[in-house]
């Protein structure tokens, strides 16, 4: 990969390299565009096969994040960071507080919080080193774990989606085909069976299926059986890149609604569902709850306006529906559409110079 091309191309501002051989540290923290503000996005812990694949899933995930800040109206840009190694073997004390030192050398510029991988005693270490971090415990005052708050985001997201395509947004006798039912997932199950939807899940992990069993008398199938169930829905809640060639013609769901982070493996898969009559929800918008939780506190945290502000995401969602019937566009490029118009608007507005008392020369 040639980094500075990939970055010029897609107009990344900064992407840092940090390691520290004490702990065993190995992170890369990529910055995509910061005109509306600090960039906030998670921290993702994941074993990567590769160094170049760490690194593409940095930058890719950090553009989605400049993405889903700017469409849920927050004042922030777009970051996020991986570190590679094993959640489950390669932690430790020392590396949340080495990262935590070379965010703060950042002053601000980034902020973080939980993504795959993390939680948020890795959040609370990270704060023993520097305040640019959300989603720490709430014996701090802060918000705590953004996953069940994304899952409600998901929940209004899909109720939006289920209304554009069967007329109402009630889940009630719906099925849903849930891939992945981690964190985000398994309290978005507890929403849907609730209201009184179906659920069919699939994870690679036997004991978070297991869960959802029992809790919610779901039914398991195999992970690769999750595309091609017969339902009304499908909610990707794993990793990106699941709607692409290969499932793209096993699906049989009319709605695409779920959390996970870049479900397109590319721009013309969304092209394909949009021409086959899906109606998708598009991802950035759907999982912004987490993010719009955690950048309350940066207001002072408060739960209530932080969920009000969530249940705003139905509205973006429909917004988004509008666009593309109007323009006659696929979802994910009315999203694009409307992230980048504020991204410029507000480009604009702060383009002309102010002083701030930083630009007097004295002493020289
Ligand atoms: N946690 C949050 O607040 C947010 C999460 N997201 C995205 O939502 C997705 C889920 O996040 P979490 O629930 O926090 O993560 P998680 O790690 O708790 O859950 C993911 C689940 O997917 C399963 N999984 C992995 N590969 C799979 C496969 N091939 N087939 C089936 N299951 C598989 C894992 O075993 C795990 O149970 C991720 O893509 C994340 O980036 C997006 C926004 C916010
Ligand atoms: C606080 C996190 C949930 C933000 C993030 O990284 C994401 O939305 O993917």
């Amino acid at each position: 990969m040639e980094i500075f091309k990939y970055m010029e191309t897609y107009d990344y501002e900064q992407l840092v390299f940090c390691q520290d051989k004490t702990s065993g540290l190995k992170a890369i923290i990529a910055i995509h565009d910061t005109t509306l503000g600090p960039a906030l996005g998670g921290t993702r812990m994941w074993n990567y096969a590769s160094e170049e694949e760490a690194i593409e899933d940095a930058l890719r995930l950090a553009k989605g994040m400049t993405y889903k800040n700017a469409a849920a109206g927050l004042n922030l840009g777009g970051g996020k960071t991986v570190i590679i190694g094993d959640p489950l073997k390669d932690k430790n004390e020392e590396m949340f507080r080495a990262f935590g030192r070379f965010i703060q050398g950042l002053n601000g510029r980034y902020i973080t919080a939980e993504d795959v991988g993390t939680t948020v005693a890795d959040m609370d270490i990270i704060h023993e080193e520097t305040n640019y971090v959300t989603g720490i415990s709430e014996a701090f005052g802060s918000s705590g774990n953004p996953s069940p708050v994304t899952a409600y985001g998901v929940y209004v997201g899909m109720k939006a989606a289920a209304k554009e395509a069967f007329g109402s947004d009630s889940l009630e006798g719906k099925t849903v085909a849930v891939q992945g039912v981690g964190n985000v997932a398994y309290t978005l199950c507890d929403y849907l069976h609730k209201e009184g939807a179906k659920l069919i899940v699939a994870d690679i992990n036997q004991a978070s299926v297991d869960r959802a069993v029992n809790a919610f008398d779901a039914v398991q199938v195999g992970v690769d059986e999750i595309y091609s169930q017969d339902a009304d829905i499908f909610a990707p809640c794993a990793l990106g890149a699941i709607i692409n060639d290969n499932t793209i013609p096993q699906l049989k769901a009319k709605v695409i609604a779920g959390s996970a982070n870049n479900q397109l493996k590319d721009t013309k898969h969304g092209d394909i569902i949009h021409e086959m009559g899906i109606v998708y929800a598009p991802d950035y918008v759907i999982n912004s709850g987490g993010v719009i939780n955690v950048a309350d506190e940066l207001y002072g945290y408060n739960h209530d306006r932080a969920m009000k502000r969530v249940s705003g995401i139905y509205d973006t969602i429909e917004k988004i529906f509008a666009i593309s019937k109007r323009d006659e566009i696929p979802t994910y490029v009315a999203a694009d559409r409307l992230a980048e118009e504020r991204i410029e608007r507000v480009g604009k507005s702060r383009s002309q110079f102010l002083q701030n008392g930083k630009h007097i020369i004295t002493n020289r």
